[in-house]
């Protein structure tokens, strides 16, 4: 059979075609764009904690993956004859088309957000917690962002889909690609060449938005960017504007003065597994208290509760002779939230945020919480203390970008951004090949040589020793010994549980 060419060419100058095409880029555009943000709101209901708001949502994206486009847009399209009142605008074709097309796109991109927000590591939110970042501060600069760039190539994907998609609302007479090609042939009855030329048009738009869509998702892959090491002259010159790196204002210890922290009668059980069985700890302002134990004597569990990332089942936490938190309080009250502003940490898998480069990880929660006011003193502050920990020629670098001892010591200072009072390390060096351990231990350190209070959990034995005020040895949920270096190092210690301590620590055999 031979195909009419000239006719066939003639189609891509046809002003009905190129109207067509607009509508189904329209219909195509606001039904991934509508669905796109429905389908993100649906998605946090199905994750919701609340049982009621993640069974509706389930069940909305239950029924709408089950009922067929083709069904849900002659259905709507006819719902005026139910209800007269929605004539104005379901019965044009467009909108009818538009709003069935929403429907179930919703349902289908709810479930590729949901994929995204489940992919975001939760250290992401403990990281953000530890901040002082509020639930939707933390989703709105920490996980949506992470989400969103975890769900591009999918979504791009969907946009393609729904573009092809838009030739089902023919079947309510919309003008788009294929209702016009279909109402040209049956005068003409040049049904092949036709659809060939519809085809072309599909295959043609499919193409630029892909190509578009993917320079997108070029332009937001962090893998690709090559962002500039300061070299030497750069950094010197940088420092000398900022003033040298940043020195901290730590509390000073004084007489009559109640302690930095305080922890009282702290119990905690996972489940049946009670973890901490009654911990007191009193650490004045400016002390330097390393945590050591054997594996799963819960000195993570114990330091993390110190900032609200643990609830505790019975005790209280003093803050500078405020109490702060209490058991069976909630722990998103304002009152713990601005406790938390008072304490940093730096996690053993450093929970940097990875979308934000270096200077925005620093940066972000100074902007947050508008500490200080003004932007460029904001700014310079962070330069500061990148400055503080070797890394203001990588101020620009990604994460991902920096070895594992940078990466800690952008967690540190990300936390000394908020000027805290008191710094909770746990297990700093854990996660670092031996050859970098040193450049962390050195800069928390300096920071206890200014007097910043620290509490740390740690595996480094002669760390402990050398920068402690108090070593305390944690076993089965409760502080076995807390004594000073110096008493633990003396080799004839007066009791068993010195003794026991002493060889945990490899200081006898
Ligand atoms: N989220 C959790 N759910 C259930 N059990 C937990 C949880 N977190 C910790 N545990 C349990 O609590 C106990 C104490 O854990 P924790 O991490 O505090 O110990 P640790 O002394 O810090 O150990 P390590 O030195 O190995 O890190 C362990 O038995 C652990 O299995």
């Amino acid at each position: 059979m031979d195909l009419d060419w000239s006719y066939f060419w003639s189609l891509f100058s046809m002003g009905v075609f190129w109207r067509a095409c607009v509508t189904v880029v329209q219909l195509g555009s606001l039904a991934w764009g509508l669905g796109l943000v429905l389908g993100f709101f649906l998605a946090c209901a199905r994750i919701s904690s609340t049982g009621w708001i993640s069974a509706l949502a389930g069940a909305y994206i239950w029924l709408f993956r089950s009922v067929p486009l083709l069904v849900l847009v002659v259905f709507v399209f006819n719902l005026p004859q139910i209800f007269p009142a929605s004539r104005s605008v379901i019965g044009e074709p467009f909108f009818a088309g538009l709003l069935a097309m929403v429907l179930t796109e919703a349902a289908y991109m709810a479930e590729i957000h949901r994929g995204g927000l489940l992919s975001v590591a939760r250290g992401q939110r403990e990281a953000g917690r530890a901040l002082a970042f509020g639930r939707l501060g933390a989703m709105r600069l920490i996980v949506v962002p992470q989400a969103f760039r975890i769900a591009l190539p999918t979504l791009i994907n969907e946009f393609v889909t729904i573009i092809k998609l838009t030739s089902l609302v023919s079947v309510i007479s919309l003008p788009e690609l294929l209702m016009t090609g279909l109402r040209l042939y049956s005068q003409n009855f040049l049904v092949m060449e036709t659809l060939l030329g519809v085809a072309v048009y599909y295959v043609m738009l499919v193409t630029i938005f892909s190509t578009l869509l993917g320079w997108l998702e070029k332009r937001l892959d962090l893998q690709l960017r090559r962002p500039t090491t300061l070299d030497d002259a750069a950094c010197t010159a940088l420092r000398n504007s900022l003033g040298g790196p940043a020195a901290l204002q730590p509390v000073i210890a004084a007489p009559g003065q109640p302690a930095a922290l305080e922890l009282r009668n702290i119990h905690k059980a996972y489940g049946a597994h009670q973890v901490l069985k009654g911990v007191n700890l009193k650490v004045g302002a400016g002390e330097v208290i390393s945590i050591i134990g054997p594996s799963g004597s819960g000195k993570t569990s114990l330091i993390r509760t110190i900032n609200a990332l643990e609830k505790i089942d019975q005790g209280e936490v003093i803050l500078f002779g405020e109490s702060y938190i209490h058991a069976h309080e909630s722990l998103d009250s304002s009152r713990v939230r601005n406790g938390i502003r008072r304490i940093g940490m730096a996690f053993q898998s450093f929970n940097l945020f990875p979308h934000l480069s270096v200077m925005d990880n620093v940066l972000l929660a100074p902007r947050y919480h508008g500490q200080p006011a003004d932007g460029k003193l904001r700014q310079t502050r962070a330069q500061q203390l990148l400055d503080k920990v070797g890394l203001l020629a990588h101020q620009h670098k990604y994460p991902h970008q920096l070895s594992g001892g940078q990466q800690q010591r952008v967690a540190i200072a990300r936390a000394l951004a908020m000027a805290p009072d008191v710094m909770l390390f746990d297990e700093p060096t854990s996660a670092l090949d031996p050859e970098l351990v040193g450049e962390v231990l050195k800069v928390i350190q300096d920071l206890a040589q200014e007097g910043m209070t620290m509490v740390i959990v740690t595996h480094e034995m002669d760390f402990a020793l050398a920068i402690s005020d108090r070593v305390l040895f944690m076993e089965n949920g409760l502080i076995q010994l807390d004594a000073a270096p110096q008493q633990i190092q003396q080799p004839d210690a007066p009791d068993s549980t010195t003794q026991r301590v002493r060889r945990f620590m490899g200081l006898e055999s």
